[in-house]
């Protein structure tokens, strides 16, 4: 169900709730399609920032409210690395890394947890992660949070040298994993490919492609986290947020 679509599915104490967050209301209605009433799905805008502060929002809400969440997605389409994820394919992730947060000077790129602040990964239960590829029949490796789409194929070989078997890039997954933890709950990150990771041509971008990829998947998710031993159910009663993008 989408977040402010009120009740859809019996409340079941007792049992943790799936939230998923997109950027934008495209990718919150496609992954709506495919989850149906098994979790609830948030448009929180563009960008880790946009990201964080509407997760943290509606963790915070759904905790005040006694009805916590268990689990946190963050989903939608993204840039995938070649070969591993080609246009119209789904990648999940291994690890969420905040590919651009550090320091960069003459000798190269420090990631801010080298600098003494923070971490720049979240890392989702491996069993999980490694469940819901195999069930959506997709590229399973880490997932770059940049907030600069890479548009050259300079940067793309430079995040893949940086980052080796990355799978796929996007803008908002680390801020999602960053509320998750707060709220002390686990994340995973699912992506489907709307475009490759290089040469900046927006006019190449499939994104109804990716969208339905995006559908396709979300409908395998359920069965996939009961299968990873992962009980979640939908909310009843979740209110529209007032951090709704798109
Ligand atoms: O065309 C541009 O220059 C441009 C600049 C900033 C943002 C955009 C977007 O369209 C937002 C991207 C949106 O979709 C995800 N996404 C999809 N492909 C990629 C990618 O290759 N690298 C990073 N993010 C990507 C992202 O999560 C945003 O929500 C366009």
């Amino acid at each position: 169900m989408t977040s402010g679509d009120g009740p859809t599915a019996p409340e079941l104490p007792g049992l943790p709730g799936l939230l998923v967050v997109t950027a934008v209301a495209v990718e919150r209605d496609a992954v709506a399609a495919g989850l149906g009433a098994a979790g609830d799905v948030l448009a929180g805008g563009v960008g880790p920032a946009a990201a964080a502060a509407a997760t943290a929002r509606a963790l915070a809400r759904a905790e005040a409210e006694g009805r916590p969440y268990g689990l946190v997605v963050s989903a939608g389409i993204g840039g995938g690395f070649a070969p591993d994820a080609p246009v119209g394919s789904v990648a999940v992730a291994s690890a969420i890394v905040a590919a651009d947060l550090g320091a960069q000077t003459a000798d190269g790129f420090t990631p801010v947890a080298e600098l003494g602040f923070g971490t720049s990964r979240h890392v989702p239960p491996p069993g999980l992660a490694k469940t819901l590829a195999a069930a959506l029949d997709a590229a399973l490796g880490p997932v770059l949070t940049v907030s600069t789409v890479t548009g050259t194929a300079e940067r793309a070989a430079e995040l893949a040298a940086r980052h080796p078997g990355a799978v796929a890039e996007a803008m908002e997954g680390f801020g999602v994993a960053e509320a998750a933890a707060a709220a002390g709950l686990p994340v995973a990150e699912i992506r489907a490919v709307s475009n490759a990771v290089g040469p900046r041509d927006r006019a190449a971008w499939r994104i109804g492609e990716a969208l339905a990829a995006l559908t396709r998947a979300f409908a395998a998710v359920p069965d996939a986290l009961a299968r990873a031993g992962t009980d979640v159910r939908g909310q009843s009663t979740a209110g529209r947020s007032e951090v709704e993008h798109g």
